[in-house]
């Protein structure tokens, strides 16, 4: 898949939203790691891969898709805030780890950019990321739909008093 396409929808959006709501991209590094903290929690509850008290069946895949996408958003948004406009995608295996297993190495890996704010950082979480991705049973493709389809709706919100 072509990232240069979603960075380049990434810096349009982010730069809409920095206007909109009269903020400087350096004030909200921090903002956006937590942003993304927490979609990863709310991604998680909808696969309930945690939920061992329970016997719901996960939600939906379209819902899980965009929960995971909106964690695409946020990485590509912290990328960006980094001078990284690219991604060359790499061969990712699918690892046979549990998928609460996968949750918590991305926790730690967002938790390691937060301390250190190289690419080689960035890169690291984007590849656990993406990971997770596979694990879900996400496509290339259907990444990049989902995205278009969900950026898209963050402009429909900030044009509509979001
Ligand atoms: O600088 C930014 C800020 C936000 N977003 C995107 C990421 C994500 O796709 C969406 C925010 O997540 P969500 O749609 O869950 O927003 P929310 O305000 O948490 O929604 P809700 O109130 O419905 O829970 O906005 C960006 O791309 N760049």
């Amino acid at each position: 898949m072509n990232w240069n396409t979603l960075f380049t929808m990434q810096y349009e959006l982010d730069q809409y939203i920095l206007k909109q709501h009269d903020v400087k991209n350096e004030e909200i590094f921090d903002k956006k790691l937590l942003a993304l903290l927490v979609e990863v929690g709310e991604l998680a509850n909808e696969t309930r891969c945690f939920k061992y008290w329970s016997l719901k069946p996960p939600s939906e895949k379209s819902v899980i898709a965009e929960e995971y996408v909106d964690g695409i958003h946020f990485i590509l948004s912290l990328g960006l805030a980094l001078g990284i406009d690219t991604y060359q995608p790499k061969e990712i295996e699918k690892k046979e780890e549990e998928l609460t297993t996968s949750f918590l190495h991305i926790y730690e890996a967002i938790q390691i950019l937060s301390n250190k704010r190289t690419s080689s950082v960035f890169y690291n979480l984007f590849d656990t990321y993406l990971q997770l991705g596979l694990q879900l049973g996400f496509t290339s493709n259907d990444i990049k739909n989902a995205y278009m389809e969900k950026n898209k709706i963050n402009f429909e919100r900030q044009n509509s008093g979001y």
